[in-house]
C-alpha cells in the first residue's frame, strides 16, 4: 500500500501516542458519529486528527446563528445549511486521507436498522436529547458495537463507554424525568414565573396556534372518570369561547387583527379569570387573581396589584406595581414588536436582557399575536408550536406569561430569562464540549482496543480540586429493561410474513443449541401495544405490516413464567437477490439463545455519579409490578402500572408519572416540560 504525501509525518504525533497496533488500524476503522452540534463539531475535528479513516456523520438540523458562538466548523455563511453537510466539507480538509459521509437525517428513521448500525466498528453520540441518545443505545446493543455517550450541561459534562454484557448501559441507571407541574398549578393557580411561562408556551399558544384539537373527547373521559364536575364544565365554556378566538384569528380582511388580539386579550386575561374569581374555593387559602383591562393599560389607567415576590436584584418590577407604565414606542420596544431580524446584533440581545413595562408586554402581545396569526392567515403553516429560536413564539410567551404574571401578582420576566426558561437552556461552554470531546477520544481508544479494564466513566465536575473524576464502569444492572434482553434481527417482507410464523421461527424447537428456548408461552410487545400472549392469538395470522410492525421496530418476545430473558427482535429488510419463492423472512442464525434471567442483586454499592448533562440520579430498584392490560381495537394497550422499562418508555412518549404517594394530586394529569 503506497502512503499519501504527506501522510506519514501527519500521523507521526498520533502514531507515537497511539502505537503501531491501534495507528495502523484507524485508517480503516468506521465510525458513526451522530449529531454535529456542539460537542459533534469537536469530536469531528479530532477524529479526522487522530486518522479515523472513514467516518459518518448524521445530523437532522440545519446550523443557527446561535451555534456559531461554539460549533467552529460554521460560519456565517453556512446559516440555514444542513449541519451534518457543511461539517463534513469543512473537517475534511483537515486530512485528505480521511472520507468523512455526511447524512442529512434522523437517527431514529427506519433505514439505520440494526444491519446498518453493524457495519460500525464504533458510535459515538454528542446528542442533546434521552430520546435519540435511547435509541442509539438500544441499537447499538442490538447491533453489538461500542457506544460512547455522552453530554455537557454548562461547566459540567460526561463520558460513558457502553460495550454490552461488559459495561452499564445508557438505561442501567434510571434518568431523572423534566420537570413536571400540576395541571391545576398551570391553569388556574400559577405562583412563580415559571408557572406562567409554561403556561404561555404549552397551553395558550397550542390552543391559539397549534392543530385543531376537540378537546371534547379528553373532557367526556374526564367527566366518565368522575372528575369534578364543575371544572369540566367551565373546561367545556373555555373549549368552546376558545374556538370562536381561533375562528376570529383566522379571519381574513373584515376584522382588524388588533381586533382579533384584543378577543384573545379579553378572553385569557378577563373572562377566564373572571370564571375562575367565582370559583370562591379556590382562592380561600391564596391571593385571588386581578382580571386584565385591556383599554384601561393602554391608557394608563390600570392599577395591578403588587407583585407578591422580590426579583433577583430586589428591585421594583415594572408596570404591574402600579407605577404609571412607561409609554410605548421607545426604541427598543419599538425593535421588540418588529419582531425578529432586529435582533441580531448585541445591542439588540442587551435590549432582550430589560424588563418589560405592563404596556410594553401588551403591546408585545398584539404585534406578537398579530404577526402569528398572520403567518397562519397566509397559510404557509397550518400550526405554529415554540421555538425558542422563532422570535414570533417568544415574543407571544413573554408577552402572555408578563400579563399572566401580572394578573396573578407574580413577578415578570425579560424576555432573556423567558427564553431561557421555556427554551430549558442551560449555556453552552466550547470549553466544556472540547474537554469531553477529548475524552470521548479516549475511551474510544480503550472500546477499539477492547482494553475493557481501562473504560472510566468520565465526568467534569465543578470541583476545583478535582474538576475531573474517572470513575471504573460497573457492569450491567441486572434488572435494565434493555441491556438485559437478548438482541436478535429477522430480515423479512412485513407485508408477506405473520406474526405467528415469525414467533415460531424464533422460539425454534429447542432442540441442540437453542435449547433454552423452544415453543413455550409468550407475549409478543411492539413498543407499547401487546400484540399476542397465551390467551390471545388473534394477531398471529396477521402479517406484520398490517399491525404496523415495519422496519426499524422492534418485536419483544417477553416469557411468560418471567424465566428467560426478553428477545428483541429487530426488524430489517431482505436482501435484493431474496427470490420470492422462499419463504418471506431469514432467521438469525443462530437463533437468540436467551439465558435464565439473573435475580437482581441489591442495590449498587458503587455512589452515584455527580449530576450532569445526561442527568444521572440514584439507581432505583423498585419492584413494580408488570403491566396490566385491557383490550383496544384489536391490539392491546399496556395501562398504568409499568415495569421500570416500560414506565420510561411511556415517559419518553411524554406521559410523565407521578408516584400518587409523593403528590397530593388526585389525578395524574400535569403538564410535561420539554
Ligand atoms: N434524532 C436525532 N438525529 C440526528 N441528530 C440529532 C437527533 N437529535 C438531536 N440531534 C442533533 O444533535 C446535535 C446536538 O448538538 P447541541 O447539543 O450542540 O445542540 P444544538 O441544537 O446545536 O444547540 P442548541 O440546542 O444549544 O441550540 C444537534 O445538532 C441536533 O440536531
Ligand atoms: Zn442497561
Amino acid at each position: 500500500m503506497t502512503t499519501p504525501p504527506g501522510s506519514s509525518r501527519r500521523s507521526s504525533h498520533a502514531e507515537a501516542i497511539l502505537g503501531p497496533e491501534l495507528s495502523a488500524r484507524l485508517p480503516q476503522t468506521k465510525v458513526l458519529l451522530v449529531g454535529a452540534g456542539g460537542i459533534g463539531c469537536e469530536l469531528l475535528k479530532n477524529i479526522v486528527l487522530a486518522g479515523f479513516g472513514h467516518i459518518t456523520l448524521l445530523d437532522l438540523d440545519t446550523i443557527d446563528l446561535s451555534n456559531l458562538n461554539r460549533q467552529f466548523l460554521f460560519r456565517k455563511k453556512d446559516v440555514k445549511q444542513s449541519k451534518a453537510l457543511v461539517a463534513a466539507k469543512t473537517a475534511s480538509a483537515f486530512n485528505p486521507n480521511v472520507r468523512i459521509t455526511p447524512i442529512h437525517g434522523n437517527i431514529k428513521e427506519p433505514q439505520f436498522d440494526i444491519s446498518w448500525f453493524k457495519q460500525y466498528d464504533i458510535v459515538l453520540n454528542a446528542l442533546d436529547n434521552l430520546e435519540a441518545r435511547r435509541h442509539v443505545n438500544k441499537m447499538c446493543l442490538a447491533a453489538g458495537v461500542p457506544l460512547v455517550e455522552s453530554g455537557t450541561a454548562g461547566y459540567l459534562g460526561q463520558v460513558q463507554p457502553i460495550v454490552k454484557d461488559r459495561a452499564e448501559c445508557f438505561d442501567c441507571v434510571p434518568k431523572s424525568t423534566p420537570k413536571t407541574f400540576p395541571v391545576c398549578t398551570i391553569r388556574s393557580t400559577p405562583s412563580q414565573p415559571i408557572h406562567c411561562i409554561v403556561w404561555a408556551k404549552s397551553y395558550l399558544l397550542p390552543q391559539l396556534f397549534g392543530e385543531d384539537e376537540d378537546a371534547g373527547g379528553e373532557l367526556d373521559e374526564a367527566e366518565k372518570q368522575g372528575e369534578n364536575a364543575q371544572e369540566i364544565a367551565t373546561l367545556r365554556k373555555e373549549a368552546v369561547a376558545f374556538k370562536a378566538v381561533r375562528a376570529a384569528l383566522r379571519a381574513p380582511a373584515e376584522m382588524t387583527s388588533s381586533d382579533a388580539a384584543k378577543i384573545v386579550f379579553a378572553k385569557v386575561f378577563r373572562s377566564d379569570i373572571e370564571n375562575l374569581l367565582s370559583m370562591a374555593d379556590m382562592w380561600r387559602s391564596r391571593e385571588p387573581p386581578t382580571p386584565l383591562d385591556f383599554d384601561a393599560i393602554r391608557n394608563g389607567t390600570f392599577v395591578a396589584k403588587k407583585s407578591h415576590q422580590p426579583n433577583g436584584n430586589g428591585t421594583a418590577v415594572n408596570g404591574a406595581n402600579g407605577a404609571a407604565p412607561k409609554a410605548p414606542g421607545s426604541a427598543a420596544t419599538e425593535q421588540l414588536l418588529n419582531g425578529a431580524s432586529s435582533r441580531t446584533t448585541s445591542a439588540a440581545s442587551l435590549k432582550d436582557q430589560r424588563t418589560l413595562s405592563l404596556v410594553d408586554n401588551l403591546e408585545l402581545f398584539v404585534a406578537s399575536v398579530n404577526r402569528l396569526a398572520a403567518r397562519i392567515r397566509s397559510g404557509k403553516e397550518e400550526a405554529i408550536s415554540f421555538d425558542k429560536d422563532d422570535d414570533d413564539t417568544l415574543d407571544f410567551v413573554t408577552a402572555s406569561a408578563n400579563l399572566r404574571s401580572t394578573a396573578y401578582g407574580i413577578i415578570t420576566k425579560s424576555r432573556w430569562e423567558v427564553k431561557e426558561m421555556a427554551g430549558n437552556i442551560i449555556p453552552a461552554i466550547a470549553t466544556t464540549n472540547a474537554i469531553i470531546s477529548g475524552l470521548i477520544v479516549l475511551q474510544a481508544f480503550h472500546l477499539l482496543r477492547k482494553s475493557y479494564n481501562s473504560l472510566r466513566n468520565v465526568h467534569v465536575q465543578f470541583r476545583p480540586s478535582m474538576p475531573l473524576s474517572a470513575i471504573k464502569i460497573s457492569l450491567p444492572n441486572d434488572s435494565c429493561g434493555v441491556c438485559r434482553d437478548n438482541f436478535a434481527e429477522i430480515l423479512c417482507d412485513p407485508a408477506r410474513v405473520t406474526l405467528g410464523e415469525v414467533i415460531d421461527g424464533i422460539l425454534g424447537d429447542g432442540e441442540g443449541e437453542g435449547a433454552g428456548t423452544g415453543k413455550r408461552d409468550v407475549s409478543v410487545y411492539e413498543d407499547k401495544r401487546v400484540l399476542s400472549d397465551p390467551d390471545w392469538d388473534d394477531n398471529l395470522d396477521r402479517t406484520l405490516e398490517s399491525l404496523n410492525v415495519t422496519r426499524g421496530k422492534f418485536l419483544s418476545i417477553v416469557d411468560d413464567d418471567g424465566e428467560l430473558e426478553t428477545i428483541q427482535l429487530g426488524i430489517g429488510i431482505l436482501p435484493p437477490n431474496h427470490s420470492v419463492d422462499e419463504p418471506p423472512y431469514i432467521l438469525p442464525t443462530p437463533l437468540p439463545q436467551p439465558k435464565r434471567k439473573v435475580k437482581p442483586r441489591l442495590l449498587e454499592k458503587t455512589p452515584p455519579p455527580p449530576p450532569t448533562g445526561t442527568k444521572r440520579s440514584a439507581p432505583d430498584d423498585d419492584d413494580v409490578p408488570s403491566a396490566k392490560r385491557s383490550k383496544n381495537n384489536g391490539v392491546l394497550q399496556v395501562d398504568k402500572s409499568f415495569s421500570p422499562s416500560k414506565r420510561r418508555k411511556l415517559e419518553e412518549d411524554g406521559l410523565i408519572m407521578i408516584d400518587l404517594a409523593d403528590s397530593n394530586l388526585d389525578d395524574a394529569d400535569i403538564i410535561v416540560i420539554d
